[in-house]
């Protein structure tokens, strides 16, 4: 089997704390970490980070602090990319495009090369992301050694449409970085597992621990199969979580219970 179509894909999710404002430490600290998930006795295929890591949630310093153009966080991803021979799904940042701030994730391939660039396209207002952040307007799916995966961004996930409509387009992954907050764990876990199982394709969620103000992140990051079966889950402690994905079982579910065959599209309301 060649590099471009393993039948497996090691997973390594950074679980990582994230100092509000503070891009330096957070370059750092992730930066540590990846290295760290990098010398696993399994060596990952895939490291996942979670959303807004460079900034955090500081919403009201976003103009000064963003990343113009993503160019230092892509450069440091992309050459731990090339330097490793990892992909990097780089959960997401605060990035200045011109005037405007995006919520933009970057993946990288084992060469360093940018594969995907994805902006997060539902802005969650109890947050306040619509009056400082633009809304991306992609969807955005890519390859992973031969593999299918799909971006989305947190509150993403409570849009079953879009999973739906990469899943249609062939994605077998979902990846979810996140900065999701107590008290809505229940609504995470439930969130995270309906769209797995769905529509049959595995669920790669990366969340943040920490505290910003009076915000507690849970972590709980999670690696949920075609199934609907977790093969991992994080506590709310930084860590790092792993897990390995087969690339024939969505296929194998979607054979069993042949939902996408059954749907009924004409009938539903766009
Ligand atoms: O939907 C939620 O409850 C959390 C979403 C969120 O925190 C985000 O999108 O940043």
């Amino acid at each position: 089997m060649t590099e471009t179509a393993k039948a497996q894909l090691h997973i390594a999710l950074i679980q990582a704390n994230i100092e509000i404002g503070n891009v330096n430490a957070n370059m750092n600290n992730m930066l540590e970490l990846m290295e760290k998930a990098a010398s696993a006795n399994t060596k990952p295929d895939v490291i996942v980070l979670p959303e807004m890591w460079n900034t955090g949630y500081a919403l009201d310093r976003i103009q000064e602090l963003a990343d113009p153009m993503g160019q230092e966080t892509s450069s440091m991803l992309s050459d731990f990319a090339r330097r490793h021979r990892i992909q990097v799904v780089g959960g997401s940042v605060a990035e200045r495009v011109d005037n405007e701030i995006y919520n933009s994730m970057y993946v990288f391939n084992r060469n360093g090369e940018q594969v995907a660039k994805y902006s997060k396209i539902h802005l969650f207002r109890l947050m306040d992301e619509e009056k400082h952040l633009q809304a991306g307007q992609y969807t955005v799916a890519f390859d992973l050694d031969g593999i299918k995966a799909g971006a989305s961004i947190c509150y993403d996930i409570r849009f079953p449409e879009l999973s739906r409509t990469l899943a249609l387009g062939g994605a077998q992954v979902l990846f979810v970085p996140a900065e999701w907050p107590h008290p809505r764990l229940h609504h995470w876990r439930t969130l995270l597992m309906a769209r797995a199982i769905e529509n049959q394709m595995y669920v790669v969620a990366c969340n943040r621990v920490g505290t910003s103000g009076d915000t507690d992140f849970f972590g709980h990051s999670m690696i949920i199969d075609p199934w609907g079966e977790v093969i991992a889950e994080g506590d709310e402690q930084e860590s790092i979580l792993t897990g390995t994905l087969d690339r024939n079982l969505p296929d194998e579910v979607r054979g069993r219970i042949p939902v996408f065959e059954d749907r009924r599209p004409n009938l539903y309301f766009q």
